[in-house]
């Protein structure tokens, strides 16, 4: 193994860590009882009061929101009384009487309300109706959150490298958005089918199977070449420079490589096999990069671009045959009508080029043909690079007018910004060149593994604990950093702000569960978790136990938008308040007895559980000590 490559890898799978659901034991498990929110149940509630007070104003909506000065606020009232033109402070005083709050009608949600400003409504929830709920989800091992009762099938086209080509930064980031993606739809019992749409297709494959021909060696090891990923890479970089200066520079080797298309496109079995060899040499680079990124990439989900090469075909032909795609300069192409050059000229997708051959284009129409035709999908998402956006604008409208797309099939880009190093521009090693995946997966575990030192030392880690962390803490930074990123914007790779222990990493997460889990080693015999809603809670129990309590919602809005960065950022609140509750509450040395031990002991195991899950679904590990 040569030194570049640090030779870490994750011993545990996925499985252990996050609650899947097609996971039989999960399916099997003790309880699957979902939790309605305080908040779903209260907008329920103003939204009976809001009726009951205007009948007319039946399913309207109550606006209700967290709020600094009660727990929630309901601002629906004032659109209302607008609508009805009556005075709002008026209405809300009717809504308030007819809102079940503390004591009346065995209702006891509600501690308090009260109409502020010109007719806003704040509400305070009751203490014990906090750990009553907060009690549900512990006694859930989904921690309550639902599934989908009529999931959908939603295809995930995401972690799509090319084949004899070095992986880029905009393959990492692909591979974490989407991973993400897929955990938390599935988390939310959505039938997923990840598709990996790597690049194994097209002519440059015609020159590096022919000059494998030539030069038959040229993939086998060397003496003392490893068989790492790092190795079948600089094996296949080789070939592929040498292949393509020899395609620049001699005019018969370039008609043999043209020829040798045709060959692997008719599926000549020689050639074929000569390509699979690229193929599966790429796969063992690919995995090694997967393998340090902690992320499952599996062999029946690659569905790369030869996949649809027997579609093809038919694809153009449907294509012509229906009028969608037209002749033009001798090239099958689609027009649109506000998709036009620089130059004023119509820029059209081109389906099938000059020399006869197929473009990119052509492959993912006929990956949508597949997609939603055979796999029945309805939902199709796509996380590339955002300079692929005209792309797949173009093709998604060609396969609407073809009828590949219905309106009942929702198909979305999802383009995530370029990753810019210090300088603002794209990221780039010194000497000008991108970046090296591993180079700076292995750079993030070493700088981790310098923080994870620092603390470790102090409370007395192995050397096998503190590397272990590293890896953990640094391929999370990775991730994270990528992940609290809303995905159209460019953000800077700063790996001294991703290990920071003070601000929004993930390191800054981990240890907040880690904390928990040493309240617990240090508890004694007989202090133990449960909750105890007849107490009376500190604001710093409330605010952490109200958070708690939106995990839920937050990942049904989550997995609606598809925008990961708002669970990191619940995530990092929740870490947040989990300080805060930790400096003012004393837990194993709490003054109220042993009941407020125990509740508080509730809260620490609930809001690890909580992060634990919501960690894993953003395919973040949890070191138990750290
Ligand atoms: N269906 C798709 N076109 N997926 C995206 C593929 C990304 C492509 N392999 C690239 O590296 O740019």
């Amino acid at each position: 193994m040569s030194s570049r490559m640090g030779d870490w890898r994750l011993a545990a799978t996925w499985r252990d860590h996050v609650l899947h659901l097609h996971d039989p034991d999960t399916r099997n498990g003790t309880s699957m009882a979902s939790v309605a929110s305080l908040s779903a149940s209260l907008q329920q509630r103003v939204s009976a009061a809001l009726a009951a007070a205007v009948p007319s104003a039946t399913g309207a909506d109550p606006l209700l929101r967290r709020s600094d000065r009660a727990d929630f606020q309901a601002n629906g009232v004032l659109g209302l009384a607008k609508r009805q033109k009556t005075n709002p402070q008026a209405l809300a005083a009717e809504v308030v009487a007819a809102l079940p709050a503390s004591g009346g009608g065995g209702d006891d949600t509600i501690a308090a309300v009260e109409v502020s400003g010109p007719g806003f409504l704040n509400i305070t929830v009751a203490d014990a109706a906090i750990t009553r709920n907060l009690a549900a989800r512990a006694a859930d091992d989904r921690l309550g959150v639902p599934v989908k009762e009529h999931p959908g099938v939603t295809v995930v086209d995401y972690a799509q490298p090319n084949v004899a080509k070095e992986m880029h930064v905009g393959h990492l980031r692909s591979s974490v958005i989407g991973d993400a993606i897929v955990k938390i739809l599935e988390f939310g019992g959505e039938q997923v089918v990840r598709r990996h749409h790597i690049g194994d297709w097209g002519t440059q494959f015609g020159m590096l199977v022919q000059y494998l021909i030539e030069h038959p060696h040229e993939l086998d090891h060397s003496a003392g070449e490893g068989d790492t990923g790092e190795a079948s890479m600089s094996r296949l970089d080789r070939t592929y420079k040498a292949s393509g200066a020899l395609f620049r520079s001699d005019e018969a080797f370039k008609e043999r490589a043209r020829r040798r298309v045709v060959d692997l496109q008719a599926g000549d079995p020689e050639t074929v096999a000569l390509w699979q060899r690229f193929v599966d040499e790429s796969k063992i680079y690919f995995d090694s990069v997967y393998q340090k990124l902690d992320i499952e990439i599996r062999d029946e989900d690659i569905v790369g671009e030869s996949g649809y090469n027997d579609m093809l075909v038919e694809t153009c032909d449907l294509l012509e045959k229906s009028g969608v795609a037209v002749w033009s300069n001798g090239a099958l192409c689609v027009f649109f009508d506000d998709i036009k050059g620089k130059d004023g000229e119509p820029v059209p997708l081109i389906v099938r080029k000059t020399d006869g051959g197929f473009g990119y284009a052509a492959t993912d129409l006929s990956a949508i043909r597949n997609r939603t035709g055979d796999l029945h999908a309805d939902t199709l998402l796509y996380v590339v690079d955002v300079r692929q956006s005209l792309h797949f604008r173009m093709v998604f409208e060609t396969a609407r007018r073809a009828g590949w797309l219905t309106d009942e099939v929702t198909a979305r880009h999802l383009p995530f910004g370029t990753l810019l190093g210090k300088d603002g521009k794209p990221f780039k090693t010194r000497a000008g060149e991108s970046v090296k995946l591993e180079d700076l997966l292995d750079e993030a575990v070493q700088r981790a593994t310098a923080v994870v030192r620092e603390k470790g030392e102090k409370i007395g880690l192995t050397e096998e604990e503190i590397t272990a962390n590293g890896v953990q803490v640094g391929i999370g930074a990775v991730k994270y950093a990528d992940l609290s990123t809303s995905l159209g914007r460019d953000y800077v790779f700063d790996l001294d702000r991703m290990v920071s222990l003070n601000g929004d990493t993930s390191v800054y997460v981990q240890y907040a569960y880690a904390r928990t889990r040493s309240i617990f080693r240090k508890a004694a015999e007989g202090q133990q978790a449960a909750a105890h809603p007849e107490l009376a809670l500190e604001p710093a129990e409330r605010a952490l136990g109200l958070h708690l309590d939106a995990f839920g919602d937050t990942l049904a809005e989550v997995a609606g938008v598809y925008e990961p960065h708002r669970l990191a950022s619940y995530l990092f609140q929740l870490a947040s308040l989990f300080t805060t509750f930790y400096e003012q509450c004393p837990v194993l040395t709490a003054d109220g007895g042993q009941a407020q031990v125990e509740n508080r002991l509730f809260l620490c195991d609930l809001t690890a559980r909580t992060l634990r899950q919501g960690l894993g679904l953003l395919g973040i590990r949890t070191p138990e000590r750290l």
